[in-house]
Order: structure tokens, then C-alpha cells, then sequence
């Protein structure tokens, strides 16, 4: 059963994070005021915002960079990402650009910027934190941590047959914007994302700037390739802050299944927090769809469990797991997650009343197939080691609307899984 009362409390209030914190009040709505189509000079609002930006760098110690002049700089960094042909028509979109050089961006301001691209738009859905604490506050500010299949551009164009949502919905332009306004709504501290078909000239970029380091691990085989114009191929990424965690190894995974080499990849990282010094795990992966490959799937788990068994040397290490399973809670891998000798939990069941059940969709789409409401994506977590503090809620059935997803108000057909970490104080001195 669950353990403590729960408390609603609004995603951006609850963040230590006053770069983005919002002030007291009804949320702000989209439209207001309508700003000029295509970059636009430095206006005054956001010569305003970048002070007071600069203003908050001075005043705290969390991830607000200062601006300098810089909103024209961050009006090229949108405007390098908006043209999703730019990759292939300027290879040099596609090279890794050296981050040192990059100059930061703030993340309000860029926040601005997604919010006048989308200013046409229907304003963005609210979903709230739930407070999941079962003890008192931890030492250390929790380890939040974002997991999203962000919908691949060329798939959802081209392969996916959303036939309720219209085209014009999946504009690069603009849906890149509402996939950035998720990520920086919530400012995970580490961004654990699947399908990602724009990651050198869209989220390497723009993500390096905001303080993050990241790792990109194409599948082998995507399918995005088979589609005309596609941007490359999908794969998994895994982005952290910098100013957070210091990266002590890496393994990009090619998963196996019953020894055979497949198309579905994972990306492991140990991290050390640089308040705590404490290490843990963090890894992201992207299972075989459809149905029929139950088996494929089960085997693909059972490959990844077992290179985690060696990455966190039998468990030492605490481990957060965040995928795109494409599996039910009633098929074998899931089973096979829930019964690890990793001790795992899936961190989104404490949101079900007695704490034991899965949400009833992290998916939500209409093929010519019909309505698909699946729970495929989780988030699994050492459990004797770490704790939920809080998850954030998903959008409820009025929200998605008859059309479900993706749509004009959310960039991909999966829900964004949320929650704050902390380790638990029995289990410090593990590594020390
Ligand atoms: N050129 C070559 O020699 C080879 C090419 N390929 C290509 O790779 C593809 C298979 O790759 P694989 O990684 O196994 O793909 P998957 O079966 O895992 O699916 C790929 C994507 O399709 C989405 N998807 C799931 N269900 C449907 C559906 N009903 N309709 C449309 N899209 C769906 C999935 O999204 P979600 O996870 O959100 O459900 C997923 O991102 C082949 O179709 C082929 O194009 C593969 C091997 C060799
Ligand atoms: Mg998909």
C-alpha cells in the first residue's frame, strides 16, 4: 500500500530552479503577446528577461548561464535547428560540434523562444508533480530524471499513420519546440530519450549550450532511413548536467537476443555526483516493437539485464533504467525486469493508489489499425538504494483529447515519465 499522503504540487513551482520558476498565479496562457513571424531583433521583454536572467546566474549556484547580449546569439541557435533539411543539405550539421566553444544559453530565454515559435499554437497541458516522500528531506537536492520517446521525425511523418493527427501538426519547425518546452519545463537533470532523429543539429546543440553532455547511439539499421527526406538515423540519447555529475564510463550496447545481434541499442552511463560523490547508473533503451516479438523482446531484457549486472559489478552500483520497453506489464521482459537479482522497481506504479499497478498508458495514438493505448515506457530503479520523491503525473484522458496523440499540444504519441530520485541514507557509504 502506499506509504504517505500524497500532495499535488505544481511541476514548475516544486523546482529548486529560479531560472524557471514561475510566480504564484494562473499558468500563462500561449498566445500573449503574438510576436513577429522568423527571427525578430532583440525586443525589450526579452532584453528584460535576459537581465533578469543574469540577475538569477548572480544569485544562485544552479544552471542559469549568464546571457551576455545574447539574445540575437540564441535567436541563431534556435534558427540553426529550424530547417529540418539543413542536416542534409550542409553536412557540416551532422559533425559533433566541439561544446567548449559553444557559448551557454539560458534556459528561460530559449524557453521564450519556443514559446513565440509556438505562439499560434493551443497553450501547453498542465500535469503536476505528486509528492511521493515517505521520509523527510534529503541532504542533497534530488536527481531528477526524464524519460521520453520524443517521436522521430521521419517515423511520425512518414511511417507511424497517425490518421487523427493532422501533418501540419508535425512540422518540424514547431514540434521541435514543443518537444524543447517539455524538456525545459522540467529541467531534468538527466534526459533519458528515444527515437531521436535529430540529435547532431538539433539536441547536441542546443542541450551542450544549456549544460548538458550528451551521448547519441543510432540504431543499427533505423527505420527512419527508408523514409525520402528522413534526417538520419533514430537511436537512443542520453543527456546529464554537467554541473551535476562528473561521467566516470560509458558502453554503448548492441542488444542481443538469444545470442544473435539485433537492431535495438542501449546506452549505459556511470555518473558520480559532484555534491554527494556518490556513483550511480543510468541507462536508456528502445526494445523491438509489435506484436509477435514478445519472445524477441523478453530475450533483448535479458541481454540488457545481464550487461548491467556487470556495469553496476553485481548491483553495487544503484541503477536507474528508463526505456521504451514496447512491452505491457504482462509480458516476460517486464517480468523479468520486476524479478531482477538488481532489485528494481518501477517507479511509476507508486502513482496507482495501492503502489503495485502500472499506469494505464504511457501511449496513446489512432492507426488506420485503430485506437493503441499501451504502457510501454517505464523507469526502473534500484530500490534498496534509491527513492521516488516525486513523479510527475500523466495527462489525463480530457487532456490527450478525442484525437489523441501526437497533436497541436504534445509533440509525440508517448507521454514524458518524470521523477525525482534521492538515495537512501542506509545505503551511503556503499561506494566510499
Ligand atoms: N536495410 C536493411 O537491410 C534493414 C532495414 N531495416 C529497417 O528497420 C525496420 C525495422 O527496424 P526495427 O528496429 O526492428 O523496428 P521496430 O519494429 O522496433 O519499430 C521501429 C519503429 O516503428 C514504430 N512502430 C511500432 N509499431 C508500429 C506500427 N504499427 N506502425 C508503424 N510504426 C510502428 C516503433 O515506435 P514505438 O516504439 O513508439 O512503438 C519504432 O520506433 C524495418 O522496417 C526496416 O525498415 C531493418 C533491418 C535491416
Ligand atoms: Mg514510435
Amino acid at each position: 500500500m502506499f506509504q504517505s499522503p500524497r500532495r499535488l504540487c505544481s511541476a514548475l513551482l516544486q523546482r529548486d530552479a529560479p531560472g524557471l520558476r514561475r510566480p504564484p498565479g494562473p499558468p500563462p496562457r500561449r498566445r500573449s503577446p503574438p510576436p513577429a513571424a522568423g527571427p525578430r531583433p532583440a525586443s525589450p521583454r526579452l532584453l528584460a528577461a535576459v537581465s533578469a536572467a543574469q540577475g538569477a546566474a548572480r544569485s544562485s549556484s544552479r544552471t542559469v548561464y549568464p546571457m551576455g547580449n545574447g539574445t540575437s546569439r540564441l535567436y541563431s541557435a534556435l534558427a540553426k535547428t529550424l530547417n529540418s533539411s539543413a542536416a542534409a543539405q550542409h553536412p557540416e550539421y551532422l559533425v559533433t560540434p566541439d561544446t567548449e566553444h559553444l557559448e551557454p544559453i539560458d534556459p528561460k530565454e530559449l524557453l521564450e523562444e519556443c514559446r513565440a515559435v509556438l505562439h499560434t499554437r493551443p497553450p501547453r497541458f498542465q500535469r503536476d508533480f505528486v509528492d511521493l516522500r515517505a521520509d523527510g528531506p534529503s541532504s542533497h537536492p534530488p536527481i531528477r530524471v526524464m524519460q521520453w520517446n520524443i517521436l522521430a521525425q521521419a517515423l511520425g511523418e512518414g511511417k507511424d499513420n497517425f490518421v487523427q493527427c493532422p501533418l501540419e501538426a508535425l512540422k518540424w519547425e514547431e514540434r521541435k519546440c514543443l518537444i524543447l518546452e517539455e524538456i525545459l519545463a522540467y529541467q531534468p537533470d538527466i534526459l533519458c530519450l528515444q527515437e531521436v532523429d535529430h540529435y547532431f543539429d538539433t539536441f547536441h546543440p542546443l542541450l551542450s549550450r544549456l549544460g548538458y553532455q550528451g551521448t547519441f547511439f543510432p540504431k543499427p539499421w533505423s527505420p527512419c532511413l527508408d523514409v525520402e527526406h528522413n534526417n538520419g538515423p533514430d537511436g537512443c540519447a542520453l543527456f546529464f548536467l554537467q554541473n551535476r555529475f562528473k561521467l566516470v564510463n560509458s558502453a554503448n550496447i548492441r542488444l542481443t537476443a538469444m545470442t544473435l545481434k539485433t537492431n535495438q541499442v542501449a546506452i549505459a552511463q556511470t555518473l558520480e555526483c559532484r555534491a554527494s560523490r556518490r556513483q550511480f547508473c543510468i541507462a536508456v533503451t528502445h526494445l523491438k516493437a509489435r506484436t509477435g516479438w514478445e519472445r524477441f523482446r523478453s530475450a533483448q531484457g535479458c541481454d540488457l539485464l545481464q550487461n548491467l549486472q556487470n556495469i553496476t559489478q553485481g548491483a553495487k552500483i544503484p541503477l536507474i533504467i528508463c526505456g521504451d520497453f514496447n512491452a505491457e506489464p504482462t509480458e516476460e521482459v517486464y517480468k523479468h525486469f520486476a524479478s531482477s537479482s538488481l532489485n528494481l522497481s518501477s517507479a511509476y506504479k507508486l502513482l496507482s493508489a495501492d503502489g503495485q499497478s502500472e499506469p494505464p498508458y504511457t501511449t496513446w495514438k489512432i492507426r488506420t489499425s485503430g485506437e493503441c493505448r499501451h504502457t510501454l515506457d517505464y523507469i526502473w530503479y534500484s530500490r534498496q538504494a534509491l527513492s521516488v520523491r516525486s513523479a510527475l503525473d500523466l495527462l489525463t484522458e480530457e487532456q490527450i483529447g478525442p484525437n489523441r496523440l501526437p497533436s497541436f499540444n504534445y509533440p509525440s504519441d508517448h507521454l514524458s515519465l518524470v521523477c525525482d530520485f534521492s538515495f537512501n541514507e542506509e545505503s551511503e557509504g556503499l561506494l566510499e
